[in-house]
């Protein structure tokens, strides 16, 4: 017997090993069979691994980035898998109270297991990512703190940092308020200078200056880094950050002056519900004129106010920290959702059956490939971009600390346009994957309708998407206005050679030829000069530039997007010039390289055909070779999603388990859902039997 019919065989007895234990549970539900026959430790998906043409073990180190980091975050999710206090699975059906109850409990487990054991920084972060649950201690940690480093004083870093590491103060980022998110020169919270006893006095004095959203907020907080117009001397001097303090330290309950809540329930069961955000007011709230953050400007005892040498968008400085964290964040999210549809794609059968044969795989539908593997790409593509945005943001931070700001604009268009593409293509895909995974996707159980309502708020928080791009925009115009005497760097660098990508055009003549790197890169920098320049020429139009900005913003936006989708093709292709050792590795990553970067082209090649780089026919080629790179996805899909390394308790999902024993677990999670708690639900007899019961009069009913 050849190969191919041994592994028709043991495709057709995995096939049948399902059937029997789906037929065990049918009857163990109807006949009180013992539901445990089922075939768990039996490996669906082993035929899968087994056409593997890279060494998966070295894929996890190169997706981790490093053994190290892969044996910590591997510590991490196995210490959080292994520990019941950290369970999930009921938590879309928890009421509110319950939920954040609950959260408060694994928060403080969290806490606990970061004491006892001497986690590192690093591994609590790993810890907090595994435990899976948006909670107070994220805007404590990733932004409280964070910005008393970023833009307090040496003095004022030492008074409160300590009491925040050790978590004897629990704070959350107040910035945004009822009417103003985007625009946070319009933030309304007034923080008046009060020479006569040295006091800031902390006041909201309308509705819409009610701070609104702040994670923590609600009910965790005690402190605040309050955001708030700065007036000394009746005079508005900008908005600064605040330390206030907002609960009592002894009982919790609200310091006089200070009103605050809870905003309400969010999209979703469970999801981001787990968070209390809040709102807050205050009536004229005193506090210490040494509580403003000084980092930037400093009002004295007299009442002057002094500004460093600092530039003001360092007030903005927590913002480009937590939107890198958030690009990292991006990857780990659309991976987790591309697990879950690629395993069950590769269990799922629809159609095809011959001569009484297995059906077909949906993974093996080539609209099923077409959409699922560009995703699978994304998701190593941000992943190697978030490393290097962290890299980016370790080095700006170096130069702030040392008083070199040069870099800043760079990061900030860079943490803004990465934040923005990231997010909205990882909500999309979260959404896609659902849908890829059809009916079943739809189920809680699936663990996908709570990854997409938990995940969505990222493309608002931190920045709306389109805002952040129009930021981006002003960058590129600023570095398209400048181009003819200052030479550009960084990511715009290749705006320098900005007169030959808008001179040549694609030389690719077959499909192989789209497999060259510089042929790629180059399409996707002609495409992204074209676009910025002709949004310059449109621009140079108007007389006030401020209307031409506005005017133009939908193209903007576009020229935005193209450069950023430029930076993650070319960070993609960087990452492959390094050493990435293992059997196949490289290789099966710049399979992945080219579908990313194919697959942009193809989805935007309106924008490469309008700006004249690429004919119809090189297009058309470049889709073809898309069709070939699929192929070659398709027998290292499955050991490509098992290197990131999830546990089934990090996935939350029946159809994404690592067995891909999925019919028997669907089955046996639906007969533990409350609902299933009685055989007549509650209400039959009030509600339904009277129906039932009733005696028509009309005879046309
Ligand atoms: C169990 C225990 C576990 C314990 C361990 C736990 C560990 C956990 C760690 C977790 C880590 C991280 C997790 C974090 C979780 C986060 C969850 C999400 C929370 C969400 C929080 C928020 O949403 S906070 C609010 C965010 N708000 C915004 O983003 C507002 C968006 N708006 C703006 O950014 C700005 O207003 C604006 C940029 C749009 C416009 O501002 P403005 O009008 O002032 O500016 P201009 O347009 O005129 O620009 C002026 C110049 O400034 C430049 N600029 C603008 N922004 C920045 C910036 N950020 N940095 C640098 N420079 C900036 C701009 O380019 C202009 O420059 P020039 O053109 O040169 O003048
Ligand atoms: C889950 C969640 C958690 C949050 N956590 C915090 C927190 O911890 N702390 C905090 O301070 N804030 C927090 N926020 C608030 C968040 O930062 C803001 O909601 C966000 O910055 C968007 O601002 P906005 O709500 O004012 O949106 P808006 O600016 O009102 O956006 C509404 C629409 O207007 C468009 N728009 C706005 N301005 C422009 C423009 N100039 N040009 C073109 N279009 C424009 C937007 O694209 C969008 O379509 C949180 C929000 C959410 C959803």
């Amino acid at each position: 017997m050849g190969l191919s019919g041994i592994s028709l065989l043991t495709t057709t007895y995995s096939l049948i090993l399902q059937h029997q234990s789906l037929l065990l549970c049918l009857r163990a539900k109807g006949f009180g069979l013992d539901l445990k026959k089922d075939m768990e430790g039996v490996d669906y998906l082993s035929d899968e691994r087994k056409k593997a043409q890279f060494d998966v073990e070295a894929m996890k180190i190169a997706w981790a980035g490093s053994l190290e980091a892969f044996q910590l975050s591997d510590r991490m999710a196995k210490l959080v898998a292994n520990d019941p206090a950290f369970e999930k699975f009921t938590r879309p059906m928890l009421g509110r109270k319950e939920l954040i109850k609950n959260t408060l409990r694994k928060a403080a487990h969290g806490w606990k297991l970061i004491v006892d054991l001497r986690l590192t920084e690093e591994e609590a972060k790993w810890l907090r990512l595994y435990i899976d649950e948006p909670a107070y201690t994220d805007l404590h940690w990733g932004m409280f703190i964070p910005a008393i480093e970023g833009q307090g004083t040496e003095e004022q870093k030492k008074k409160w940092l300590p009491l925040a590491k050790k978590m004897q103060i629990i704070g959350c980022y107040a910035q945004t308020e009822l009417g103003h998110g985007s625009n946070v020169q319009g933030l309304e919270t007034t923080a008046t200078f009060d020479p006569q006893t040295d006091e800031f006095i902390m006041h909201s004095p309308t509705l819409t200056s009610s701070k609104w959203w702040p994670g923590g907020l609600g009910k965790a907080s005690t402190h605040a880094v309050v955001y708030a117009r700065l007036i000394v001397g009746g005079e508005f001097h900008g908005v600064h950050g605040f330390i206030v303090q907002l609960r009592s330290l002894d009982d919790h309950s609200p310091l006089p002056g200070v009103t605050v809540g809870d905003i309400g329930m969010k999209f979703g069961n469970g999801a981001y519900n787990t968070m209390d955000n809040g709102v807050l007011r205050f009536d004229h709230v005193r506090i210490p004129r040494d509580q403003m953050l000084m980092r930037v400007s400093q009002v004295t005892r007299e009442g002057k106010i002094m500004q460093s040498d600092v530039p003001r968008q360092l007030i903005y400085g927590t913002m480009v920290y937590v939107r890198q964290t958030i690009v990292a964040d991006a990857s780990k999210a659309l991976s987790r959702a591309v697990c879950i549809a690629t395993r069950y794609s590769a269990i799922r059968r629809q159609f095809g059956s011959r001569n009484g044969g297995p059906e077909t795989q949906v993974i093996d539908y080539k609209t099923q490939q077409s959409r699922l593997f560009p995703l699978l790409a994304s998701a190593y593509a941000f992943r190697f971009v978030g490393e290097w945005l962290k890299w980016l943001y370790t080095d700006v931070k170096e130069r702030l600390a040392a008083n070199d700001f040069s870099t800043l604009p760079e990061a900030h268009a860079c943490t803004a346009g990465l934040k923005s593409l990231t997010t909205s293509f990882t909500a999309d895909g979260i959404e896609e994957c659902r849908k890829l995974c059809g009916g079943h996707g739809y189920l809680v159980s699936s663990g996908l309708p709570e990854l997409f309502a938990v995940y969505i708020p990222a493309c608002t928080y931190e920045g709306d998407n389109v805002v952040l791009l129009l930021q981006v925009a002003r960058f590129l115009v600023k570095t398209v206005s400048e181009l003819g005497y200052k030479k550009p760097v960084g990511t715009t660098a290749y705006m320098g050679r900005v007169a030959s990508l808008m001179q040549n055009n694609c030389a690719v003549q077959t499909a192989e030829g789209w497999l060259n790197p510089g042929a790629v890169v180059e399409a996707f920098e002609s495409r992204a000069a074209r676009m910025a320049v002709r949004c310059g020429q449109q621009l140079a139009k108007y007389e006030n530039p401020e209307e031409g900005f506005a005017e133009l913003s939908a193209d903007l936006v576009e020229a935005s997007i193209a450069h950023c989708q430029l930076i993650v093709v070319s960070k993609f292709i960087e990452k492959l010039q390094q050493d990435i050792p293992g059997k196949g590795v490289k290789q099966t990553l710049e399979v992945l390289c080219y579908v990313y970067a194919l697959f942009l082209l193809h989805k935007h090649q309106g924008d490469f055909l309008a700006t004249g780089y690429l004919t119809p026919k090189q297009a058309s080629l470049a889709n073809d070779q898309l069709r070939t790179l699929y192929s070659k996805v398709r027998p290292n899909a499955i050991t490509l999603v098992d290197s990131f390394n999830y546990t089934d308790h990090y996935l939350g999902s029946i159809l994404g388990r690592y067995d891909g024993n999925v019919y028997p677990k669907l089955y046996e999670a639906a007969w533990k859902d409350p609902l299933n708690d009685s055989d007549v639900v509650d209400g039959f007899y009030e509600y339904v039997q009277p129906i039932l019961k009733q005696k028509l009069r009309t005879a046309k009913l």
